[in-house]
């Protein structure tokens, strides 16, 4: 089984860990950076980007994040999906820059704060209903970074090798494909790392 860690400084934690054991991992809250030494995965849920960039730098784990994400996978929700962005809009600067692709906050303006969309998600399926609250989207990727799904024409998610992003929230609904799909990614990267 793998384990998993769901960074607890801020944001939508509990609903992770659920998603996270119902496709079969062991599930953690991760809230000390000695907590990553035994992990196969990391969720960075979402929440308020720069809230936990600051709590981040509080409790001194960029660099140990960043040390984490050159081996092991990593799947980031709207904020999470921020703090993985390699350029955010409009910011001289950004967070773990773990995908290359640039990201606009509160993207979808603020008439519609929060909405629902029916979305196919490469990888995952069809019929996906994505949970968007004040969320980011990805305005461009780079060349390594595979395109998963979008919504009126507006990317919102994406992988780039052992990364995965999601500008909505797949935890907030009882649909797990996800995070089912994210639990396969570090089963594999484990089976790679032992063989
Ligand atoms: N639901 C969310 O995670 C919103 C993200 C938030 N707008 C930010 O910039 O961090």
């Amino acid at each position: 089984m793998v384990k998993i860690g769901v960074l607890g400084l801020q944001g939508a934690v509990r609903e992770h860990i659920l998603a996270l054991e119902a496709s079969g991992a062991e599930a953690v809250i991760v809230k000390k950076a000695e907590q990553l030494d035994d992990l196969d995965g990391l969720v960075m849920p979402g929440g308020e980007s720069t809230a936990m960039r600051r709590l981040i730098d509080k409790y001194d784990f960029l660099q140990p994040l960043k040390d984490f994400a050159a081996h092991k996978p990593v799947f980031g929700t709207c904020a999470g999906l921020i703090l993985m962005a390699k350029k955010i809009h409009g910011q001289d600067s950004a967070h773990l820059e773990l995908i290359d692709m640039t990201v606009e906050r509160n993207a979808f303006g603020r008439q519609v704060d929060s909405f629902e969309a029916d979305l196919m998600i490469t990888h995952v399926g069809e019929d996906f209903a994505g949970v968007f609250i004040r969320a980011p989207y990805i305005m461009e990727v780079g060349q390594d970074v595979e395109i998963l799904s979008k919504h009126n024409d507006r990317i919102v998610a994406a992988q780039q090798g052992h990364f995965l992003c999601a500008a909505f929230h797949p935890e907030l609904t009882d649909d797990y494909r996800m995070h089912a799909y994210f639990v396969e990614m570090a089963k594999e990267k484990k089976k790679e790392t032992v063989a």
